[in-house]
């Protein structure tokens, strides 16, 4: 179509921890003026939900009980994306190692992983311009129809490096062994698991800078827009 810049364009950014999802999503959303969501935000949010009602976080049964009840709010400018369970900001607390610790097994059980699919389904349908999702499924069961797929990876060593560089003084090997830990528990869960679509590009960011990583985003969305 002619005047395909004008067209909503959908992006999914999936990949492990650690690979540049979240800063790679943020820069391409804000550069492109498109909107832009942070999933693993989400589950941490009901994540923390769940740790700071007292439930037991080894009881699927459980936590599938109570999935439905905190109501999770993300703003989705890329300048200032925003996080909130019942109107409270949990920015801050859902970084912390426990809720890190323990994100896996509530993301795990199908009836969060419904409720927060729902939420980023219609996230993604009202944003205007259209949005970058950044997650683990998003290319495969989320948003199948994205326009654009990217999977994103890098060795162990330089996700862990990255990590613990943001967690002032964590140790690298430790960081390591927990990404790795993390990383097969979202691999090998039954619901939707953390996979690469066959549509998608994967980058492997190991040798790359953050820089490079977005420019190769960025055009490969102008590639995607030009022929839409
Ligand atoms: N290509 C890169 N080279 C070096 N550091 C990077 C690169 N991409 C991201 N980072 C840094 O690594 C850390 C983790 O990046 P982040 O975007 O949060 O990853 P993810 O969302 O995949 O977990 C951040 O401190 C970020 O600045
Ligand atoms: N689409 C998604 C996004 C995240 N998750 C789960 C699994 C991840 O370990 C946690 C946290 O994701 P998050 O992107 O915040 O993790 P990192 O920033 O990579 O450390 O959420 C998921 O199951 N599906």
């Amino acid at each position: 179509m002619e005047n395909g810049a004008a067209q909503p364009v959908i992006v999914a950014i999936d990949g492990p921890s650690g690979t540049g999802k979240s800063s790679t999503s943020k820069a391409v959303a804000a550069q492109l003026g498109l909107s832009y969501l942070d999933t693993g935000a989400q589950y941490r949010a009901i994540t923390w939900w769940m740790v700071s009602n007292g439930i037991d976080i080894d009881d699927p049964t459980a936590i599938a009980a109570v999935a439905g009840k905190p109501e999770i709010v993300s703003g989705t400018d890329p300048a200032d994306p925003t996080i909130t369970v019942d109107g409270t900001d949990v920015a801050g607390p859902i970084r912390t190692p426990e809720v890190t610790s323990k994100v896996s097994a509530v993301s795990a059980v199908p009836e969060v992983r419904a409720r927060i699919t729902e939420l980023q389904r219609s996230l993604a349908a009202s944003a205007e311009r259209g949005i970058v999702v950044e997650g683990r499924d998003i290319g495969t069961t989320v948003l199948p129809d994205a326009d654009l797929k990217i999977f994103l990876t890098a060795s162990a060593e330089a996700r862990a490096a990255r990590r613990s560089g943001e967690l002032k003084g964590a140790d690298v090997q430790s960081t390591r062994e927990a990404l790795i830990k993390r990383d097969a528990a979202d691999s090998s869960r039954k619901t939707s698991p953390l996979a690469k679509a066959d549509d998608a590009v994967e980058v492997d960011t190991t040798e790359l800078t953050l820089a490079q990583v977005i420019e190769c985003v960025v055009t490969l969305v102008g590639e995607k827009r030009a022929v839409k």
